[in-house]
Parts: C-alpha cells; sequence; structure tokens
C-alpha cells in the first residue's frame, strides 16, 4: 500500500519518522514539499522525496494532507484528478472539515480527520480519528492501523475534533512547557542543566506511567507522595495559591477558543 504525505513540515516529518520506526517499508511512502533538500534525512533513509504532489498521489492508496491550514484548499484542488472514490484521504489539518474536505473534491473518497501529536516521531503519538458515514469501516482499520504504528488511536465524533486539537496536539506545548518549568526550578536548587532535564523527563514518564499502567486518578497517586507536614504538599499548595491547575486550564480553554467557532 503506497502512502503519500502532502507537506513534509514538523507533523509530516514526524509522521514519516513514525512510520520508518515501525519498518514501513519506505520505498512504499512518498513525502512532499516545496523545500525538499530539508527532507534530505528522509530521503536518506529510502523515502521518497518530491515537490510534485501530483506524482505523489498518483499511484497512492492513502493520502496524508499536512499542510497548513489556509493550504489545504488549494492542494485538495491540485490534486482533485488523482483522487478516485476508491483512495483514502487523511487530514491531519486543524480546523478544516470533513464537509469541507469533500466539497472541494470531485469524487467521493473515504475521508478521515486525524489528529496526531509530534510525538509520532517517537511512536508515542495519541492520535483522535474521525469519520463520517461515506468511509467504511475497512478504510477506518486501514487508516488506525497507519496511526497506531505512531503510538495509540481513539475514535471520537468530529465534533470533539477541535477539543483533540488542544488537549493531544498542542497538550505535548503545554507539558514540555511544564518539563521546562521543572528543569528551571532543579537549576535553582542546585543541580546542572544536563542532570535537571534527566531529573525532570524522567519524573514526567514515570508520573504518566503511573497512571497509564494503574489506571488511577491523579490524586490517589499524588496522595501517595505527600508526606503529612512534608516538603511536596507545601510546594504544592504553594503551587495552587499561585493558580497552577487555573492556569492550565485557562489556557487550554484559550487555545480552544481560538479554533472553536
Ligand atoms: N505541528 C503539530 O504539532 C501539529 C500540526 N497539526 C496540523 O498539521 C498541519 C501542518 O502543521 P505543521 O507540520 O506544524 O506545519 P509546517 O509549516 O511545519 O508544515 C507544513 C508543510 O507544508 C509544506 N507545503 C507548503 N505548501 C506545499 C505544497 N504546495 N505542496 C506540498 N507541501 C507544501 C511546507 O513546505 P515548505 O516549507 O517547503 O513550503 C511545510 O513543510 C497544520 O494544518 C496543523 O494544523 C496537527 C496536529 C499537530
Ligand atoms: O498550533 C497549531 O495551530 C497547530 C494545531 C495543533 C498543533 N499545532
Amino acid at each position: 500500500m503506497n502512502i503519500a504525505i502532502i507537506g513534509g513540515g514538523n507533523l509530516g516529518k514526524s509522521i514519516a519518522q513514525g512510520l520508518l520506526a515501525n519498518n514501513f517499508n519506505a520505498s512504499t511512502i512518498t513525502i512532499t514539499r516545496n523545500r525538499i533538500e530539508r527532507l534530505a534525512d528522509l530521503k536518506d533513509q529510502g523515502i521518497k522525496v518530491s515537490n510534485n504532489n501530483l506524482e505523489a498521489t498518483a499511484n497512492a492508496a492513502v493520502v496524508i494532507i499536512a499542510v497548513k491550514p489556509y493550504k489545504i484548499a488549494e492542494i485538495l484542488q491540485e490534486i482533485d484528478e488523482n483522487i478516485s472514490d476508491d483512495k483514502i484521504i487523511v487530514s491531519v489539518v486543524s480546523d478544516f472539515t470533513i464537509a469541507e474536505i469533500e466539497n472541494n473534491l470531485t469524487n467521493q473518497p473515504a475521508v478521515v480527520r486525524a489528529m496526531p501529536n509530534t510525538a509520532s516521531a517517537v511512536t508515542e503519538s495519541i492520535t483522535c480519528l474521525a469519520s463520517n458515514g461515506n468511509t467504511s469501516d475497512e478504510d477506518i482499520t486501514v487508516v488506525a492501523n497507519i496511526f497506531n504504528s505512531l503510538g495509540e488511536t481513539i475514535q471520537i465524533n468530529e465534533s470533539l475534533m477541535d477539543a483533540a486539537t488542544v488537549l493531544g496536539a498542542c497538550g505535548i506545548a503545554y507539558v514540555l512547557r511544564f518539563i521546562r518549568g521543572m528543569i528551571q526550578g532543579g537549576i535553582e536548587i542546585g543541580f546542572d542543566a544536563q542532570t535537571a532535564t534527566k531529573i525532570a523527563t524522567q519524573t514526567v514518564k514515570g508520573a504518566s506511567e503511573l497512571l497509564l499502567q494503574k489506571g488511577n486518578h491523579p490524586e490517589a497517586e499524588i496522595d501517595k507522595v505527600t508526606t503529612p507536614k512534608g516538603c511536596t504538599i507545601a510546594g504544592l499548595n504553594e503551587m495552587e495559591h499561585q493558580g497552577f491547575s487555573s492556569a492550565l486550564i485557562k489556557g487550554i480553554k484559550t487555545s480552544y477558543d481560538s479554533i472553536s467557532k
């Protein structure tokens, strides 16, 4: 099965890197962008790189569109002649609906919206998938198999796609900013940057694994750390006095309001 990725930027490249890490046959993947010299690392690993979207999509069973939202309509019109009913269009573009995709195409291929994140590159993405009645279970399985190889997938109603964009895709940036703050604090209390980074990143990974593997509520695991009158609760309460959870919730809502109409 040939896969074309249209738009080899931050996310498109992450998807290609994840597919390679999962032993997808590199020669079945084509990725496009204008500045193809920026895809040299993927080319070196056997992926076809191109700046010609028509050539890239001609023999592709699955076309993944990963361009900026303001470009997707023009890309769909450009590749329209290659998009027969038997192809599957996957859009990772935020804020562009399945109906809008269909309106820019002549034929009626299966259309799936996918919202992965840049952890696709290390096969740790969470990808939310949404489709409508025109897409068969078989087509959804094909798309789910691709994104399962980049991490985990869940299927959602398209009405939740903006929320998925914020919590899952933007979420990577929120967590990284949290880690940066941990590192900055760690340096202030005595660690060099490298050691603080190692401690902070592994601690975040460990906290995630505690929830993923045990299925507990975060507060149940926090209770195990907070010794009465101890240093954890002292710091946690100060963070809450400074608006820690509130700032996060307000930031998530602001991101959501910026895309959701
Ligand atoms: N980044 C993220 O974490 C996430 C992004 N998304 C969505 O993914 C999409 C891409 O985002 P992101 O990867 O960050 O953006 P980038 O700007 O990094 O990537 C977009 C790419 O599209 C390429 N491009 C522009 N015009 C064309 C064209 N005519 N044909 C082929 N390729 C073209 C650009 O190439 P060149 O620079 O050479 O012109 C660029 O590499 C967006 O719609 C975004 O909403 C969704 C989830 C997460
Ligand atoms: O910030 C953005 O608009 C895109 C969508 C999700 C992640 N990056």
